[in-house]
């Protein structure tokens, strides 16, 4: 993600691409390493060294988990907004976040998924679990992504549990004869199945049953510059905000 981002922030026009902070490809040229001519930006591994030392509006990660918050941190303590795409931040993360943008006024924005598709498709999933609250979600992903189920899983969940209610969901299946093979439990019973293999970019099905019917809702991102007009429009509108904005609806949908 950090080449596709460069790629896209180096062609276009308005933006500039002053820094590149990753612990691989260290004194690299970004723009070489993204594919692209040199754009005189060394990789480093120093985080508070880049933003001092290049002062820029905004800070895009897609890093880690483990390391996206103290990221989302140290850049809002400098002044920078942060524009987040890393996924399975905890919530008490986010919360920090939250009140460290409020208290500062520095904005920062953070999106589970930046394909428009794929805001649509949780959107369209939560208007049908009003009217067919029985549901389940595969994910599909590439085989080397570090977290199961997938931050957009995760938030697909999370809207159709807030649509459906008091909808309890059923579980007869008492005989498993395979660890984890009704997939994972997200609250009040909605199963999230996460597929992994080579050859796929970033898919979801959301299957809704009910009397004689099924409703299928499925996203295809089939290669990462799907997230790029995304990305591209919120380091755009971050510059500002006053507070931390969660979700690309916010953006696009107003
Ligand atoms: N919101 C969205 O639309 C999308 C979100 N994502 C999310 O983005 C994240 C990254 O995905 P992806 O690019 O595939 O993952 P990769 O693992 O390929 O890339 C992440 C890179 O960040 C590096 N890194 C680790 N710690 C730091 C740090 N402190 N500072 C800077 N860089 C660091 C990693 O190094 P190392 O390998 O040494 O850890 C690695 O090179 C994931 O959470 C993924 O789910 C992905 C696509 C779209
Ligand atoms: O790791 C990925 O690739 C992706 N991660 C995000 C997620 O966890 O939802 C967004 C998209 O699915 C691609």
């Amino acid at each position: 993600m950090g080449r596709e981002v460069v790629r896209a922030l180096a062609r276009d026009d308005g933006l500039r691409v002053v820094g590149a902070v990753d612990p691989h490809g260290l004194g690299a040229d970004a723009g070489v390493l993204a594919g692209l001519d040199p754009l005189g930006v060394t990789v480093s591994g120093d985080l508070e060294e880049v933003l001092r030392e290049t002062k820029p509006e905004v800070m895009v990660d897609f890093t880690s988990p483990t390391v996206v918050a103290s990221n989302a941190r140290t850049a809002i303590r400098a002044g920078v907004h942060p524009v987040i795409g890393t996924t399975g931040m905890s919530n008490e993360d986010l919360a920090d976040l939250r009140r460290l943008c409020a208290e500062t006024g520095v904005g920062g924005f953070v999106a589970p998924n930046f394909a428009v598709g794929a805001v649509l498709m949780m959107k369209f999933a939560e208007m049908a679990a009003k009217f067919m609250p029985a549901v389940e979600i595969i994910e599909l992903h590439h085989d080397q992504k570090a977290d199961a189920p997938s931050g957009t899983a995760i938030k697909t969940a999370e809207m159709i549990s807030n649509a459906r209610g008091e909808y309890r969901q059923p579980s007869v299946t008492k005989v498993l004869k395979l660890d984890g093979v009704r997939g994972g439990n997200y609250d009040g019973g909605i199963r999230i199945h996460s597929v992994r293999l080579p050859g796929l970019v970033a898919h979801q099905e959301v299957i809704f049953g009910g009397l004689g019917q099924t409703l299928s809702i499925r996203h295809d991102s089939i290669s990462r510059e799907s997230f790029m007009p995304g990305v591209l429009l919120a380091v755009r509108r971050v510059i500002g905000l006053r507070e931390m904005v969660v979700g690309l609806e916010n953006l696009i949908f107003e």
